[in-house]
Formats: structure tokens, sequence, C-alpha cells
């Protein structure tokens, strides 16, 4: 069906942004910053953050202590010189003088920036969060409402199957074995290809395929890839098996999720744990 061309407009690019590697400098280290580290530790990225040691949260101080991938500075922000190299800047501080001045060195310097609760100091929002595995779901009022956002994503929670993420999982790695027996990029191949992988996620229910392990995913591609069919979960011997929950950001993400498995990381896990059951909701 052809877009209604006359409604687009008024929203917002809606994208899954890919930090991996990148310098993210996060500005206030209170309760709004510890949410700012975990939404981009996460993404692998590297942080430097900035704010006075007095001002800490102890979900900030816990993330300091135990990720390799902060690197800390007890002082207030210093100008321009802070944004050499930084890919993107989110500021999360009670000052709003100092916020504006930071979004305008962003802009000149054409950094993308988000500064907590000023819309207008934002190039992009943040927004209520799910994950699942490979899973992520934002949701966005586009400024609107965020607590709306936040009861709308508790309802989708509540919705969504049990095994969801692991599903995606094992409909990942089955797409990169068929990749490799069958390589290369277009043509009629990859049009196969991607019909085979649609006929699968479609015929298979979703606990089904949350339940595909290595010897299954084997047998469906000798039994169904190299014969252009896909034969039913039962045809392979699936069995049912327990399943993994949702969890959402700040609320019941396994903190090993967010860490690198570092030096240190049992004792300070243990505080964010702590932290993570006291924050705001
Ligand atoms: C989703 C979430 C993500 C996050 O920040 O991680 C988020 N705000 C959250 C909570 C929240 N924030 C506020 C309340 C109080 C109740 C209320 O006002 O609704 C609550 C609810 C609570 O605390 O429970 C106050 C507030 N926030 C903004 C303003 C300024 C304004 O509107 O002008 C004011 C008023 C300040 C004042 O009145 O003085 C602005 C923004 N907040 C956004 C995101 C972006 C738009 C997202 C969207 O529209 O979807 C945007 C535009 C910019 C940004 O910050 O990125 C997170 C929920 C996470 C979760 O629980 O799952
Ligand atoms: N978007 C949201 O969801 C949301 C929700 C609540 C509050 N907020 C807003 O976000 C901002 C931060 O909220 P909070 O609750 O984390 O505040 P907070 O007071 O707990 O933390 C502010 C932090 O900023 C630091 N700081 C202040 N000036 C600084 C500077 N010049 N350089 C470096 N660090 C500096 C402080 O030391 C402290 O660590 C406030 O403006 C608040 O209104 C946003």
């Amino acid at each position: 069906m052809a877009p209604d061309i006359a409604s687009l407009f008024g929203g917002s690019l809606l994208l899954a942004w890919q930090l991996k590697n990148k310098r993210v400098l996060i500005v206030g280290g209170g309760d709004v910053a510890s949410g700012r580290i975990e939404s981009v530790l996460v993404a692998d990225a590297l942080i430097t953050l900035i704010a006075p040691r007095a001002g800490l949260h102890s979900l900030t101080k816990s993330f300091i202590e135990t990720s390799d991938r902060i690197t800390y500075y007890d002082r207030t922000f210093a100008g321009s010189s802070d944004l050499v190299g930084v890919d993107m800047v989110l500021t999360a501080i009670d000052d709003v003088e100092s916020s504006r001045e930071i979004c305008n060195l962003c802009r000149t310097l054409k950094i993308p920036v988000n500064v907590a609760d000023i819309p207008p100091s934002c190039d992009f929002y943040f927004g209520s969060q799910i994950r699942s595995g490979p899973l992520q779901i934002m949701i966005s009022t586009n400024g609107q409402s965020p607590k709306l956002a936040n009861i709308i994503r508790r309802r989708i929670e509540n919705n969504l199957p049990d095994n969801v993420g692991e599903a995606i999982e094992k409909v990942g790695m089955l797409r990169s074995k068929l990749r490799e027996r069958a390589p290369g990029v277009g043509g009629e191949l990859g049009k196969r290809r991607m019909r085979w992988m649609v006929d699968v996620c479609t015929s298979w229910e979703m606990e089904e395929l949350a339940m595909l392990d290595d010897e299954m995913m084997a047998q469906l591609l000798d039994d169904g890839w190299e014969h252009n069919a896909v034969p039913k979960p039962q045809e392979l011997g699936a069995q049912s098996k327990p399943t993994r929950s949702v969890s959402t950001m700040s609320e019941k993400i396994p903190v090993n999720f967010l860490l690198p498995a570092s030096a240190g990381f049992i004792a300070g896990a243990a505080c964010v744990a702590f932290a993570l059951l006291s924050r705001r909701s």
C-alpha cells in the first residue's frame, strides 16, 4: 500500500545507532546520568564521564568502579577541549545555562548532543527501553509524554512472549550458518536464501524457534535448505524446554549484560544491583 504522504511529518527518525568503541562524553553524574551510562554501556561504547565526585549517584559510582570502558574526571565541564575526539555528547546536569553552552559548542562542532530535559537542545531524544537478548524496543512519544512512554513500555512488556529474545538469537545463528553454506551477496542465491528464512520464521512458532540447537539447525539446513523445503520442528525431534524472560533497562537487566567481565566486576555488580533496585521507576 502506498504511504499516506500527507501524514509524513512531525516525527523523528528511529534507528539502532551503532556505538561500539565510539567515544561518548557524559557530563553529570546524578540519577539521570547513571541511566545514560547504562544505555551507552550496553552499546559497547567508550565513555568519558565528567562530574564532580561530590555529586555522584551511588549507581554512577558503581559503574565507574566496575567498568573498564569508563574514563572518569572528577571536575566540571571545561569547554571545547573536552569535546576533542568525541562522537556523541549526553549532558544530565542541574545547571541549565551550562547545559545550553555545552549544546551550542556541540552544534558548532557538529557533535550529536542530548541535553536531558531540554528538548530544543537535543539532536535526539532518549526513550523508554525494553531489551531481551538482541531484541531492543524503544517507546518514544517524541517529547510529548515521557511518563506515558514508561506506562506503554510496561504494557508491551506484559504482552511479549517469554522466549522472544532466545528465538531471535537462534534465528540469528541459523542465518549465519545458512550464509556459511550458501555465501555471497545478492543475485538468485540471495533471493532464495531470503525466501527460505522468511518461510522458516513464518511456519515455526516463536517457542519452537527458541528451542533450536546446533544439531537441529544442521538438520534443518540439510533436510530443509538443501531440498528447498521447511520441515516442521517435530520432524527434527524438537521437545519443549524452559524459557527465558524479557528485561527492561534499569530494572531487570542482568548487570553482566552491560559490563565486560573484568576484574572487580563481582564486587561492583552487587552494589549496582542494589542501586538498580532503589532507582526511580
Ligand atoms: C523515556 C525517558 C528515557 C530516559 O530519559 O532515559 C525520558 N524521560 C523519562 C522519564 C521522565 N522524564 C520526566 C518525567 C516526569 C513526568 C513527565 O513529565 O512525563 C519522567 C517520568 C518519571 O520520572 O517517571 C520529565 C521530563 N522529561 C523531559 C522533560 C522536558 C520537556 O518535556 O519539556 C521533562 C519535564 C521537566 C519539567 O517538567 O520540568 C524530556 C525528555 N524526556 C525524555 C525521555 C525525552 C522524550 C521521550 C519521549 O517523549 O518519549 C526528552 C524530550 C529528552 C530526553 O531527556 O531525552 C524516561 C522514562 C524511562 C522509563 O521509565 O522507561
Ligand atoms: N530526561 C529525564 O528522564 C529526566 C528525569 C528527571 C530529571 N531530568 C533532568 O536531568 C538533569 C539531571 O537530573 P539528575 O536528577 O541526574 O540531577 P542531579 O542533581 O542528581 O545530578 C546532577 C549532576 O550534574 C553534575 N554537574 C552539575 N554541573 C556540572 C558541570 N558543569 N559539569 C559536570 N557536572 C556537573 C552534578 O555534580 C551532579 O552529578 C536535571 O536537569 C533534571 O531536571 C531528566
